[in-house]
């Protein structure tokens, strides 16, 4: 759906305060930190800001931030859970305000993390963003998945296929579902206007995951690592504008 200069307006601000509140929080990840002391960072920085976190109480998840770490996919819940040196920690912040949502995520490197991982990190974000500039107006939706599925295919990397993007404006999620792999079916044509977001996750081993007893973490199902980066963007005439820049 195409939104109004109003909206997109309003989602220009909203991006620009959960990019700054994710930059803010990844300030804060190294060895030693808990995860609940990154949910408050995060918590208290979208309040100070006027906004409100998109995902609490969010089909009932319980805090406003997700942090998955290592081979944790998504949806990683804060708790006293200790980021040790070494550790891959991405952190998933949305910020609610003026009746719209900005939602990025970025994964960060605690202390010494292994070469391995940093170039799973480094790659995940340049298949992210690949993905990004293949945004123009009149291709199909599935020129977004092709493009990162082709450059995650280079390294042996899986491309996580039951987690995509999603639209997103007055609500943080909206009907349009944007694959990071090469989906046939998404053949939405992309327009001017159109507001959504990229957060492809990308693995060292399989993209077949398992769920947690508490029904939010996903986890590879070999517990290899994964990472992931997140943006939302706005079609424009000429290509796009990523909102969740600091
Ligand atoms: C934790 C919030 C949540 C609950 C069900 S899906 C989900 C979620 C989390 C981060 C996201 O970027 C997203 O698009 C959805
Ligand atoms: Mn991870
Ligand atoms: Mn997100
Ligand atoms: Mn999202």
């Amino acid at each position: 759906d195409v939104k109004t200069p109003e909206i997109i307006e309003k989602m220009r601000v909203a991006g620009k305060i959960a990019a700054q509140a994710l930059r803010e929080v990844g300030e804060h990840v190294r060895p030693g930190i808990t995860t609940d002391e990154l949910d408050v960072i995060g918590h208290e920085f979208l309040l100070d800001h006027g906004a409100y976190p998109s995902t609490l109480g969010y089909r009932g998840y319980p805090k406003s931030l997700c942090t998955s770490i290592n081979e944790v996919i998504c949806h990683g819940i804060p708790d006293d859970t200790v980021l040790r040196d070494g550790d891959i920690v991405n952190v998933d912040i949305t910020a609610f305000i003026d009746g719209v949502h900005g939602d990025t995520d970025a994964t960060f490197l605690c202390g010494d993390v292994d070469e391995e991982s940093r170039l799973l990190v480094e790659r995940t974000h340049e298949a992210a963003m690949r993905g990004i500039r293949a945004v123009k107006p009149g291709r199909a939706l599935n020129v977004i998945g092709r493009v990162i599925e082709s450059y995650a295919k280079r390294f042996g990397y899986g491309v996580v296929r039951d987690f995509t993007g999603h639209g997103i404006g007055t609500t943080f999620h909206s009907g349009l579902v944007v694959p990071h792999y090469d989906d046939p079916a998404a053949t939405t044509i992309i327009e001017p206007g159109m507001t959504f977001t990229v957060e492809p996750m990308l693995t060292l081993g399989t993209y077949e995951y398992d769920m947690w007893a508490d029904g939010w973490t996903v986890v590879t199902k070999d517990r290899k690592r994964t990472a992931q980066f997140e943006h939302t963007l706005l079609v424009t005439d000429d290509g796009h504008e990523i909102l969740t820049l600091p």
